[in-house]
């Protein structure tokens, strides 16, 4: 089978506000049918990103080539409207005065008994059959957001574009709309560029990661290689609370509280930081003093005298300080386990899940 088509093609872009840039030489390929999540923190230029994609801002330099055609370069910008794009903003805003059916196809040019086939037919996709004369305000958030999606899809778009579509949906109503989203995309073969500040969404959604940082992606991959193989430790920290156990590097070994660790490739001397999360450190009981036997995947066991334990719902986290050199860690643990601080209890700590970064990276 060959791979399916590239959709949207983005090259050396770049934006700069005031001198400062704010996407500096940001590349991109998404193909049909695939989700990527831009990924970062606030302020790293994301949604730049995204509306020099669109067409709703100018590029300084860079190209945006949508199905094999240029539609933005530095002599070039198509306005949206001929970019073969959909958009999904948080604040999606339907005409108040159309109804759902109107909403839904206010995009289409086509001929009407075709346009009411395609509204009707979008309508079903997302679940809404029947609701095509009602208003928006007579809908709830979430079937407001449906149609969003509905109207966004109906003139067959190349590429959706997405910036943080979810956000202003409460909890509850949040996973099933983002599934069904992420079906009707799929089912259309468009290539969706979804852009989000949530470590857990991009997890959920995305085909693959693009995590962004100061107007740069620093990393791109399966959700499984972002989240476990991290390109450093701000990347590592991005997606959950971690562990960092700091040391320096003589004889490419480092000494820790779990003994000494391999940290080939580092120079004599340098301080590394050596990153665990904490559900990858496991505890066991102290037994008078003798602690555990851990296997050799386990590495060896630490003695540890834990200050604090919280309960958070799904788990609890239990925080230790090392007998070793009284540093700080905090373990997760699933469910309920809360110990009383001044507990000694053994940290084992799972090898195979750290991270060594130069330290200060
Ligand atoms: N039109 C503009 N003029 C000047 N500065 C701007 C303009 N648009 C964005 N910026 C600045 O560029 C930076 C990146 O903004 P952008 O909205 O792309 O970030 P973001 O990653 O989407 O953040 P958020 O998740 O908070 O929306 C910010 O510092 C913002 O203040």
């Amino acid at each position: 089978m060959s791979p399916p088509p590239v959709r949207l093609h983005v090259t050396g872009l770049t934006r700069a506000f005031g001198g400062q840039p704010v996407v500096d030489d940001l590349s991109l390929t998404i193909a049909a049918g695939q989700v990527t999540c831009l990924l970062g923190p606030s302020g790293c230029g994301k949604s730049t990103t995204l509306r020099m994609i669109a067409g709703v801002e100018p590029l300084d330099n860079g190209r945006v080539v949508i199905d094999g055609r240029v539609v933005a370069d530095q002599g070039l910008h198509l306005p949206p409207e001929a970019r073969s794009v959909g958009l999904m903003f948080q604040d999606f805003a339907l005409f108040p005065h159309m109804t759902v059916a109107q909403n839904v196809g206010f995009g289409l040019r086509d001929a009407r008994d075709y346009k009411a086939r395609r509204v009707d037919a979008l309508l079903e996709r997302v679940n809404l059959t029947g609701f095509g004369p009602k208003h928006p305000h007579q809908l709830s958030g979430g079937e407001q957001q449906r149609v969003a999606l509905a109207r966004a899809l109906a003139p067959r778009p190349r590429v959706m574009l997405m910036d943080e579509p979810f956000s202003g949906l409460d909890n509850r109503l949040r996973d099933g709309i983002r599934d069904t989203t992420l079906e009707v995309l799929k089912d259309e073969g468009t290539a969706v560029l979804l852009v989000t500040h949530e470590p857990d969404e991009a997890l959920r959604m995305g085909d693959e990661i693009a995590l962004m940082r100061a107007g740069r992606i620093v990393q791109r991959g399966s959700p499984y290689n972002v989240y476990n193989a991290p390109v450093d430790r701000a990347a590592a920290a991005f997606f959950s609370d971690i562990n960092v156990i700091r040391g320096t590097s003589r004889g490419a070994l480092t000494n820790t509280p779990f003994g000494a660790f391999l940290t080939p490739g580092h120079a004599e001397g340098a301080e590394v930081e050596i990153v665990i999360r904490p559900q990858h450190l496991k505890i066991d009981f102290d037994r008078a003093g003798r602690g555990p036997n851990p296997t050799p995947q386990d590495g060896t066991a630490a003695r540890g005298t834990v200050t604090r334990a919280r309960f958070l719902g799904r788990e609890s986290l239990v925080d230790f300080a090392m007998d070793f050199d009284g540093s700080r860690l905090t373990a997760s643990v699933p469910n309920v386990f809360l110990p009383k601080p001044g507990t000694a209890l053994w940290l084992m700590i799972r090898r195979d899940r750290c991270f060594v970064f130069p330290a200060g990276r």
